[in-house]
């Protein structure tokens, strides 16, 4: 593989048709990279740095960055490599980040649970909360892991039960969360979890809604940061853990 990497740098430019997706491009350009067949762009994303649990933020930086404690983690690669893109999808200008083929890929979905099993599993947490859809995906297997229990928070009006709502702002209008009352209980210790964070406002509202019910939120975990929106910076002083920078 070659061994000089080229800096392709693509500044965010918010679409009027957008409303909760963004595109953007940020990546150092890799020639030669074995990518897998349903990678759109020759590229591999950048990483984020990994920070312990008492660690309350991590940047983003142009040298690629493993979310692993070896810097040389070649799973990061192929889960990020294993992730399609696909532009203007669900509106003009959006850079959708596809992981449905990262769950084809059979290694790089392993890898991806198995880095945050290592990262969570001796860090008393009990509670793994997930957010519809797509944390319902990376969710349980890493409660069933670490030996937590798996609370869904779900889109409005989807939940049979009694809920506890959180709403929070999208770049147009409002969205809401919903959990079921009685799911967790006050001191428990929750990781919250979910494919991707862009603007932050559903990570937010998550942590918002389990801290409402007297639960700690030990940390927020993606795969996948678009950190040209700063969602990182809505969190404010909750941490974030994420695996790749999208594409
Ligand atoms: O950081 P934010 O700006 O809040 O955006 C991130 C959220 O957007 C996507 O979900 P989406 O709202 O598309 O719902 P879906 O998973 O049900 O398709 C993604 O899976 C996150 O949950
Ligand atoms: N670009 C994107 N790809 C996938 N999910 C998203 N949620 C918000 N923005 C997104």
């Amino acid at each position: 593989m070659a061994t000089t990497l080229c800096f392709s740098i693509s500044v965010l430019t918010p679409t009027p048709q957008s409303s909760s997706y963004h595109s953007f491009s940020l990546f150092p350009k890799i020639p030669n990279l074995t990518l897998s067949p349903f990678s759109l762009s020759p590229f591999i994303r950048l990483q984020i740095s990994p920070l312990p649990l008492t660690s309350l933020r991590s940047t983003a930086s142009y040298s690629p960055r493993m979310a692993s404690n070896d810097a040389q983690d070649p799973r990061l690669a192929r889960i990020s490599s294993a992730i399609r893109v696909i532009p203007n999808f669900p509106k003009p200008g959006i850079m959708f980040q596809d992981i449905t083929t990262l769950l084809l890929d059979t290694k790089a979905f392993k890898d991806t649970i198995d880095l945050f099993v290592e990262r969570y599993r001796d860090q008393n947490i009990s509670v793994v909360a997930g957010v519809e859809a797509r944390g319902f995906i990376f969710g349980p297997p890493i409660a069933l892991a670490i030996g937590a229990k798996f609370v869904p928070m779900r889109k409005p009006n989807k939940l049979p039960g009694e809920v506890i709502s959180e709403e929070y702002s999208l770049e147009y209008g409002t969205d809401k969360i919903e959990m079921h009352v009685g799911a967790v209980q006050p001191g428990e210790r929750a990781l919250v979890i979910d494919d991707l964070i862009a603007t932050g406002g559903t990570l937010c509202a998550a942590v918002n809604l389990l801290e409402r019910v007297g639960v700690h939120v030990a940390e927020c975990a993606c795969v996948i940061e678009l950190p040209e929106l700063k969602g990182r910076e809505r969190l404010g002083d909750r941490s974030l853990f994420v695996l790749v920078n999208g594409a």
